[in-house]
This record gives C-alpha cells, sequence and structure tokens, in this order.
C-alpha cells in the first residue's frame, strides 16, 4: 500500500514513483526511483516537473539518500554525506525555489534529529508533511483564487500550474478548480507554451479529464485572444517570487503578462509560500535555468530547425512586479507593495 500517491508521484516507502511527464498526453509511463542519483535525473530531466513538484520530490529523494548510506549517519561521514546527498539534489534546477526550500527543511530535520535511532523515520515522516502539507496549500490558494473569478469568466493560463506541477490539485489550475467546485462556470484558454509544450500536453489534459472547459492556443495567439474581449483574467503559476514581488516563471510568461496591462485584464498569480523568496531581492537575482537548443529545434523527436541553427533557450523568465495584479497564496491574496506585502505573510 503506497503512503502517498496522487497523479504526479507516488511514495512507497523505498521510492519514489513518477508519471513521465514527458510523455503525456499520450502515454502513461511510470518512472521509479530508489537512488537520490535517480531522483536528481527525473528532476533535471523534467520526468517531474513544476515548483512545488520539485520540491516534494526533492524531499523523498533525500529520504531515499539517507536510506542508502551504509554506516552511521550520526557521524562525521554520515553528516558529510547528507550534505552532498543534499547539494546533488540542489543541482537538479536552478530556478525554482521550492528545490531548496525543501532540502533545507529536511536537512535540518536531520540536523536537529541526526541523534535518533529511528532517523530516517523521521525524515520519511517530514517528506510526507511537506507532501501533504502541499495539496493543503494548493486547496487554500484555490480558495482564495476563486474567490477573484466570476460566474462565467474566461482565464488565460500558460505553461502547466495544475495537480502536475505540484503534489497534487494545483496552483494557478487549483484556483480554476476550486471556482468550478464552488458552482462557478469558467472556461479556459491554455498557452500551448513552447518549447517544451506544458500547456498542450498537461494543462489541457488535465481540465479535460476534470471536464473543465479548455481551449488550447499557441502562445502568439494570447495578445489577439484578449484584443477580441475573450479573456476576463490571467492566472498562472511560480518558480520563484523575489522580495519585490518579481515573479520568475515559465517563458513567455512576462510577454503574456505585457499583453494582459495592454488589454486592461487582471493579471494573477498563485504560488504558496514555498515558491517567495524573500533572500532574492528582485528578479535580476533569481538564476534562470537555460535548456538544451533541442526542446526548440526538434518537437516530440521530430527535427523541426535546420541543423547546428544558433538557439537560445531559457527555461524562464521574469515579470515585473508592477505588471502583477495579485499574487494568491495560502494566506491569502497580496497587492503591491510587494515589498511589504509579501514579507507580513511570514509575521
Ligand atoms: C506550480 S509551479 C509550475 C511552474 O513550473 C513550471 O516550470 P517547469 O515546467 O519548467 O518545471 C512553470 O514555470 C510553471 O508555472
Amino acid at each position: 500500500m503506497p503512503k502517498l500517491k496522487t497523479m504526479t508521484l507516488e511514495w512507497t516507502g523505498d521510492s519514489v514513483v513518477f508519471v513521465d511527464q514527458r510523455k503525456l498526453p499520450l502515454e502513461e509511463v511510470y518512472v521509479r526511483c530508489t537512488t537520490h542519483e535517480e531522483t536528481f535525473a527525473a528532476i533535471k530531466d523534467m520526468i517531474v516537473r513544476g515548483a512545488p513538484a520539485i520540491g516534494a520530490s526533492a524531499a523523498f529523494g533525500y529520504v531515499l539518500g539517507a536510506k542508502e548510506f551504509d554506516g552511521n549517519l550520526n557521524s562525521d561521514e554520515g553528516i558529510r554525506y547528507m550534505e552532498s546527498v543534499k547539494e546533488r539534489l540542489a543541482s537538479s534546477r536552478p530556478t525554482a525555489v521550492n528545490l531548496f526550500w525543501a532540502l533545507d527543511r529536511m536537512h535540518k530535520k536531520f540536523l536537529n534529529r541526526l541523534s535518533s535511532e529511528n532517523i530516517i523515520d523521521i525524515l520519511e515522516e517530514e517528506a510526507l508533511t511537506i507532501a501533504h502539507e502541499d495539496i493543503e496549500v494548493n486547496k487554500a490558494i484555490g480558495k482564495y483564487g476563486a474567490e477573484l473569478l466570476r460566474d462565467g469568466d474566461t482565464v488565460l493560463t500558460h505553461c502547466n500550474a495544475g495537480a502536475l506541477a505540484t503534489v497534487d490539485y494545483g496552483t494557478a489550475l487549483g484556483v480554476i478548480r476550486a471556482a468550478v467546485e464552488a458552482g462557478k462556470k469558467i472556461s479556459v484558454y491554455a498557452d500551448e507554451t513552447r518549447p517544451y509544450l506544458q500547456g498542450a500536453r498537461l494543462t489541457a489534459w488535465e481540465l479535460m479529464k476534470d471536464g473543465i472547459d479548455v481551449t488550447l492556443i499557441s502562445d502568439n495567439m494570447a495578445g489577439w485572444v484578449m484584443s477580441q474581449g475573450k479573456i476576463n483574467a490571467v492566472v498562472v503559476g511560480a518558480d520563484r517570487i523575489a522580495a519585490n514581488g518579481d515573479v520568475a516563471n515559465k517563458i513567455g510568461t512576462y510577454s503574456v503578462a505585457v499583453l494582459a496591462q495592454r488589454h486592461g485584464i487582471p493579471f494573477y498569480v498563485a504560488a504558496p509560500l514555498s515558491t517567495i523568496d524573500l533572500l532574492t531581492p528582485t528578479g535580476k537575482e533569481i538564476p534562470i535555468e537555460e535548456r538544451s537548443h533541442k526542446e526548440i529545434t526538434h518537437v516530440q523527436g521530430m527535427q523541426v530547425a535546420p541543423n547546428n541553427v544558433k538557439c537560445y533557450n531559457p527555461a524562464f523568465d521574469v515579470t515585473p512586479w508592477n505588471l502583477i495584479t495579485g499574487i494568491i497564496t495560502e494566506k491569502g491574496v497580496v497587492r503591491p507593495p510587494y515589498d511589504v506585502t509579501l514579507k507580513k505573510l511570514f509575521d
């Protein structure tokens, strides 16, 4: 009996199993990780992706690392080994702060309780707590966000900030789910989100499975759709929110925010407090991951560009705080000045 099983991942006690999100929606293939190195690879290769999902996955990877150690974890060697496990998992992807938040939390628990005989059980419990908390947090985000949407609204979203980007339920899609659960008729326009196509492959798939009205568009259609008056609000996820409210999210989010402002459409970011990084002052300091050029030159393995063409593939961009109408968190919706209101969330 798995100790935790959701659409995104399953914790069995000695492995973490992911649905391979690279293969969705055409194939549901599962990948079992029994070591921290395999979990590192699953995050790096985007078998599992999405800021909160990455954080929870790394937490389970940390537990697997502790289980691998052949010796006494309560020793200098054991402490050095767990520091190496933390650093290895932290090196999988640089932008989503949830990864570092979860690993810091796991490592703090390890250092505080390493003399306990059942340290591995304690670490497993902490990873499960992180996972279960994520689901509850997403439902709270959904509740607050749903209050911003009216019956009959059409929402545009970018990338996938759904159940597959979290342990379950989703952040931006959690807002849409909660509004529908509250009885509101909500339609969604989903950007396909080149180059990795999280919108086409994951968001459209999730919403159709839930019976929520979704229209898939290519990224370059967002402006035209807005100019036709089809969109009432934009709701997206986040990978890291800086102390001043600048938001790093999937590449293309910034363009959507500019278009939303141009058309007088409210632009909301849905994210848990674990995505807010008060130690990063502004978006300028957020590390932006660059990924393989093959993600641009190939679509699902089919080459669509000339051999050796020069490419630039930033996986994220930064939306300045002054383009963001509100940030929907599990503690409510915060509005500018974010350098003040975000800090208050942690009082
Ligand atoms: C709920 S966070 C989802 C966030 O993560 C995605 O990035 P990636 O698919 O590269 O992990 C994207 O930025 C989403 O908004």
